[in-house]
């Protein structure tokens, strides 16, 4: 498959460059993804997949680039704005509110999403609605069983689905995966590469992951980067088989 198969990219971040004193951490980036695509990030510590992700987020401000997303200019937006235009990141746990439930963590996330299109609703059908809303998340992310749970008590697998479900209470059209098999024993990470393969019927995808079995299981195309640059982007199968990639990258990472 070529870079170019998927059609008009739903995201566009042009000529991205950071840097922090002397050090380039993002050289020149571009990368895009299209509608129903998952793209994967990878690269060795330190290659700049952090501060990309801050970059696109809104968390770092660029030195140069251009970032578009659904045909809006989102390069100058804050992260707030981003999302609001499509963009969500789960934040590796971050955003759970550990002493709450389950549901009122949903409940919380459908509600600062439902904007002004909860308005004309009654008070009564509003709290209904969002319920079902959360409900409807939880049930996505497999946590229906855990609604009552509180979140801080759940095991890190689930925690990690949960995270995934606030930022889809968002309705991205971009979601930004930064790393959701971290800490992961193998058996949570085979249920989140289905959840995340399941997800891209709703929403494209930007991965960030270390795992080198769940990004050549779900990726469409795979992007590397070295040292604040992209070295190669394509299919697996290319990445896999660059000689460049192997000397840099994989040659240090169990492939097999
Ligand atoms: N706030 C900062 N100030 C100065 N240097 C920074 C800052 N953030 C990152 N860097 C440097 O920028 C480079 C890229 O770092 P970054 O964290 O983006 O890489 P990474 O690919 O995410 O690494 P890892 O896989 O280890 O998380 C590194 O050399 C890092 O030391």
């Amino acid at each position: 498959m070529s870079a170019g198969a998927h059609g008009t990219p739903l995201f566009q971040a042009r000529g991205l460059v950071k840097r922090f004193g002397g050090l380039i951490a993002a050289n020149d980036v571009s990368i895009d993804v299209a509608p129903g695509e998952v793209h994967a990030l990878i690269g060795p510590n330190g290659a700049g997949k952090s501060t990309l992700v801050n970059l696109v987020s809104g968390l770092l401000p660029l030195d140069a680039g251009s970032i578009v997303l659904d045909g809006a200019d989102i390069t100058r937006a804050t992260p707030h704005a981003r999302v609001r235009a499509g963009l969500a990141r789960c934040f590796q746990v971050t955003s759970i509110f550990a002493g709450d439930t389950v549901r009122d963590n949903l409940l919380l996330a459908v509600q600062a999403h439902a904007g002004s299109s909860f308005r004309f609703f009654a008070d009564r059908a509003r709290e209904s609605e969002l319920a079902e809303r959360a409900q409807a998340l939880a049930r996505k992310v497999g946590l229906e069983d855990a609604l009552d749970r509180v979140a801080g008590t759940l095991p890190h697998g689930a925690q990690r689905k949960l995270d995934v479900a606030l930022a889809l209470a968002a309705r991205p059209k971009l979601l930004l995966l930064d790393e959701p098999m971290a800490g992961m024993g193998p058996e949570d990470s085979a249920r989140m590469v289905e959840l995340v393969r399941q997800l891209r019927e709703e929403t494209a995808i930007l991965l960030i992951e270390h795992d080198m079995d769940a990004v050549f299981q779900l990726a469409d195309r795979i992007s590397v980067l070295v040292y604040g640059t992209v070295l190669t982007s394509g299919d697996a199968e290319h990445v896999k088989g660059h000689p460049k990639v192997q000397a840099v990258y994989l040659g240090t990472e169990d492939t097999a």
